[in-house]
């Protein structure tokens, strides 16, 4: 079939996929506003199909495979999109979600053998694929129709990444877009392994990490329907700027009800408003604004309240305290009514021990009391002397049973690591460092337990910057290791804090219950780009493996030297060039240190050119001009990325995971300028 038959035959098809979604969706009609509670539930569903609806008729599929099952005379076309569509009257799929078994086929996919099989709920389908057709509609118009695999294709033939190449080409608004339409093979095979297990993802920058994650849990929100909930899940994420970069994909793949938060904001309201977290910015001060050694590193106290070492520690403490909570002496509410210390003991004992200690201190206190009524019996309970006094005694005997709060503990027991500024009054906060809250969060669970449930799946995200306790934490809120937990450790910019090796996080979870996974395919930058930043991969401790580019070529890297005082003039150049190409819509000025950042922002307009200056406490990313210091671009991408202070003062031997963070930020252009001499940290 010629290319304009391929492309009036699908746009014929796509008019009738539009007309169907058009018809279902007139017929939803307007919102119910009444009180009655089924018809709210019913409203409710119709308005979650209309949303998906409204998915499907911007762009209703951009797939398509043509498959042959085992058994069966002819293949059938199977359309693939964001979300399922039904044909109304037949009841058989237009539109095929993405995320059902079969689709999986159409990712899996890439030429060669045409016998294929997947994994259905009925068992492995085989059979063949005879087409494989990407297919681009913007806005209900057929745009493109590339054929990847035709039948008859020579074996083995490359399958072109045309369509892949297209979408890496294009140019970035401020926000992180979903990749349904292009995942790749060992992206897709990440996304559908199984719920019960904690998996973990090494990936090189912009191998899709952060994507992949939030694409896997619409997957499993899709494939395990009744047992995983969108309420049960949370995302965990370095920033707030950060997850507002991310907000957008989840929406798009028709998931809501997610909750996105950071470790330090979700520690905080686990600890009730008792906490509070210090600014980042004297943390981040102390570790990227002066020189540090590996040395500094290594004994921060990060590193020390983090570890495996510190938990058991902490652990330790809690379980000798609680051991001699019940103190060695009988409660006696009246002369001769004595109840002993081993009686007691044992009725703590017979609490079940998964429950919060202070859960069970109060149930044993509540026996104690009921206890003393009975013995007291009416006669005696009834005088109001002897049941006045009964009661004192047994609050002077319940005083005895201490209940401290999180922060009592730990500063009670651990003086030397933790002894925070008193609060102004008692209702205030007390401010505690980053390092603190995992300690504090495993003591208030151990105490006081949490109200809300379990959660289904938990997914974090530059985990490089966690620390074993951190995940001892979060390991403790689930009921099965559902998690995918991924990073970067050439990225572990904020090692002082985080891990060195993945076996820190993995150690903690039996072996049969992780899965360990390695991107190494990087799709955000150009060829150009990923071997500029592998040079500085290659002079990292551990032999390093380098990423492999996308075959997407662009610009040469340039770096370039300047005088110190030239500096903003290049850079005020540089950006007047960038600025006047139309496809670089996102560019970034990579600064060394907060101080410099702000300094070259200064310098920019005095040029007259406004930049946005991005500062530690920033809450959301903007697009446009940036100016960021190198720290808080982790994460990001621009379309172009300027590092204007590449020198060798700048980026001494301790530096190579931040100037790696910096180049790895750019998806088309990197120019590097320097003073001096350029950073060694560039292996030739
Ligand atoms: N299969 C894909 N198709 C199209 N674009 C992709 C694909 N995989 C990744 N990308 C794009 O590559 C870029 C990097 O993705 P993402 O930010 O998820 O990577 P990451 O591994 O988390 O990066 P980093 O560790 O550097 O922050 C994004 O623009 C994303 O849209």
């Amino acid at each position: 079939m010629s290319a304009d038959a391929k492309h009036i035959e699908e746009e014929r098809r796509l008019k009738d996929v539009l007309r169907e979604i058009r018809t279902q969706l007139d017929a939803i009609g307007p919102r119910y506003t009444g009180n009655d509670y089924t018809e709210q539930v019913l409203d409710d569903l119709r308005q979650e199909r209309k949303a998906r609806l409204e998915v499907a008729q911007r762009e209703p599929y951009f797939g398509r495979l043509d498959f042959r099952e085992g058994g069966q005379p002819a293949p059938v076309p199977l359309y693939i999109g964001k979300a399922g569509v039904g044909e109304e009257s037949s009841r058989q799929p237009l539109v095929i979600d993405w995320r059902a078994p079969v689709s999986s086929l159409f990712y899996s996919f890439n030429g060669g053998d045409p016998n294929v099989s997947y994994d259905s709920p009925e068992g492995t389908i085989q059979g063949t694929v005879s087409l494989k057709r990407n297919l681009l509609v913007r806005q209900g118009v057929l745009q493109r129709v590339v054929d990847s695999y035709e039948e008859g294709q020579d074996a083995g033939a490359a399958v072109s990444d045309e369509f892949l190449l297209h979408r890496l080409g294009e140019s970035k608004d401020n926000k992180l877009r979903d990749i349904v339409s292009t995942i790749q093979q060992e992206q897709d095979a990440i996304i559908r392994t199984d719920k019960n297990k904690a998996l973990f993802i090494q990936g090189v920058a912009g191998s899709g990490k952060t994507t992949v994650a939030l694409h896997r849990l619409a997957y499993l929100l899709y494939h395990y329907k009744d047992k995983v909930k969108a309420d049960r899940m949370i995302i965990l994420a370095p920033n707030r700027m950060f997850l507002d970069y991310i907000s957008g994909v989840l929406p798009e793949l028709g998931v809501g009800d997610i909750r996105q938060t950071t470790f330090a904001d979700w520690a905080a309201d686990l600890l009730g408003g008792s906490v509070t977290l210090a600014p980042p910015a004297k943390t981040l001060e102390r570790w990227f604004e002066r020189k540090t050694t590996e040395a500094d590193k290594e004994g921060a106290p990060g590193r020390l309240k983090g570890s495996v070492a510190f938990l058991r520690r902490l652990e330790d403490a809690l379980d000798r305290w609680e051991a001699e909570l019940i103190p060695d002496e009988p409660f006696v509410p009246h002369p001769g009514v004595v109840l002993p210390a081993a009686q007691i003991r044992e009725w703590f004992r017979s609490e079940p021990a998964d429950e919060p200690v202070l859960k069970r201190r109060e149930r044993l206190l509540n026996r104690l009391k009921r206890w003393m009524e009975i013995q007291l019996g009416k006669s005696r309970w009834g005088d109001k002397t002897i049941r006045s006094n009964a009661t004192a005694k047994w609050k002077q005997y319940s005083n005895k049973v201490p209940s401290p709060s999180a922060v009592e503990f730990y500063a009670g027991r651990f003086p030397d690591e933790f002894a925070p500024a008193k609060p102004s009054s008692k209702r205030k906060p007390v401010v505690a460092e980053a390092e603190d809250l995992p300690p504090l969060a495993l003591i208030q669970l151990r105490l006081y337990g949490t109200d809300s449930p379990k959660f289904d799946h938990i997914v974090i995200d530059e985990a490089q910057d966690y620390s074993p306790l951190q995940l001892a934490v979060l390991k403790k809120l689930q009921r099965t290791p559902s998690m995918t937990v991924l990073g970067d450790l050439q990225q572990g910019i904020h090692d002082y804090a985080g891990i060195r090796r993945w076996a820190e996080l993995t150690e903690l979870f039996p072996p049969e219950e992780t899965a360990y996974y390695e991107l190494d395919r990087s799709y955000r930058s150009t060829m150009e780009i990923i071997e500029f930043a592998n040079r500085i991969l290659a002079g990292m401790e551990g032999g390093v493996k380098p990423a492999v580019p996308v075959f997407r070529s662009g610009e040469p890297v340039e770096t370039a030297e300047v005088s110190a005082k030239d500096r903003a003039d290049a850079a005020a150049r540089m950006i007047r060039e960038w600025s006047g190409v139309p496809e670089l819509s996102t560019i970034a000025v990579l600064c060394r240190t907060a101080e410099s950042s702000e300094r070259m922002h200064v310098g920019l307009r005095e040029r007259g050119i406004e930049a946005a200056l991005l500062t530690a406490d920033q809450q959301a990313y903007g697009g446009g001009l940036t100016v960021v210091p190198v720290y808080l671009s982790k994460g990001l991408e621009f379309d172009a990325v300027l590092i204007p202070d590449a020198d060798e003062d700048a980026y001494g031997p301790a530096d190579a995971k931040l100037l790696y963070v910096g180049c790895t930020r750019a998806l088309h252009r990197l120019k590097l300028l320097y003073a001096g001499r350029l950073t060694s940290l560039i292996v030739v």
